[in-house]
């Protein structure tokens, strides 16, 4: 059994981590971690009975009353980065979902995983068909260059755009290269009408109620276009992706960023 903890555990993918974790015959809750905590027993939290695990409010204080193999993280952009500092620093294996984090944050974790030999898997989105969709819209741009991002999203998320938009559209760019896009005069008569640009490409933000998480990549050429889909209908989407992880996390070599590395 490997021993996991899973921090940010009161929130919408807390909750359903727990979950997964809890039913999964090879993982075993041993601890959770909540900034809001109020000591709840893990099984209320999930429908499950006692479970005689409780949430904490401190990452430290959790991991060395539970001794963790693993934590998995999703909690947000300003908290993920010290989580991940302190579960490596005392040899527990980070499996992050948490998006915002930076380029020196991500070069930071991989020389923390290399010079204390403990390994991390981090993944924008967790889900397959995300994973696919990211794979496909690559082999698109080499040959349908001219390309959009939409991505749609519950109206809670904190972050736009979203950790996996952001990573198409690095991919995207690593394939076709900076590119302008559009009329080179266009005018935005309302700020932010074209959407955020990375290397020429446009990234547009929905928030509403109503949606999980989607993501359109619609690619333009002469007399046609291309639209690449993916939708989240549930969370439970992208529970396969993390059980995944917990159980490679162990034995990968460092940091490995983005599920698709360990899918085979
Ligand atoms: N990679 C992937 O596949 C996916 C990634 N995500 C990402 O995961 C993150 C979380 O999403 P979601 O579950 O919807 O967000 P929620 O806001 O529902 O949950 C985050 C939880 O973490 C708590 N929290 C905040 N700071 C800390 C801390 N320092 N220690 C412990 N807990 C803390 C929050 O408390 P409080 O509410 O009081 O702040 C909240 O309970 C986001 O960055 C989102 O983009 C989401 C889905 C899939
Ligand atoms: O906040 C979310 O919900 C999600 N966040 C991740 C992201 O920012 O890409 C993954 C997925 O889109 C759901």
């Amino acid at each position: 059994m490997i021993r996991v903890i899973v921090c940010g555990a009161y929130g919408k993918m807390g909750r359903e981590v727990l979950r997964a974790v809890h039913n999964d015959p090879h993982l075993s809750i041993v601890g959770a971690v909540d900034i809001n905590s109020d000591f709840a027993d893990v099984g209320d939290i999930i429908g499950a009975g006692k479970t005689g695990v409780t949430v904490g409010n401190d990452l430290l204080t959790v991991i060395n009353e539970t001794k963790p193999q693993v934590m998995v993280d999703f909690t947000n952009p300003q908290s993920v980065l010290n989580n991940i500092r302190s579960a490596i620093k005392n040899g527990v294996c980070p499996v992050v979902g948490t998006t915002g984090l930076t380029e020196p944050a991500i070069s930071e974790i991989r020389e923390l995983c290399a010079s204390t030999k403990v390994n991390a898997i981090i993944s924008p989105n967790f889900s397959i068909g995300a994973i696919l969709m990211m794979k496909l819209a690559q082999e698109a741009a080499k040959y349908l260059p001219h390309v959009e991002i939409i991505e749609l999203h519950h109206d809670q998320k904190l972050d736009a755009p979203s950790g996996t938009a952001l990573r198409t559209a690095e991919l995207i760019a690593g394939v076709r290269g900076e590119m302008q896009q559009g009329h080179p005069d266009e005018k935005e008569k309302l700020t932010g009408a074209r959407g955020g640009n990375l290397s020429g490409i446009r990234l547009h933000s929905v928030r509403l109620p109503g949606y999980v998480a989607h993501q359109e990549v619609i690619f333009g050429g002469l007399g046609q276009t291309l639209t690449i889909r993916h939708d989240s209908v549930s969370r439970e989407s992208f529970m396969p992706g993390v059980v995944l992880a917990c159980k490679k996390v162990l034995t990968v070599d460092g940091l490995i960023f983005g599920l698709e590395h360990i899918m085979d």
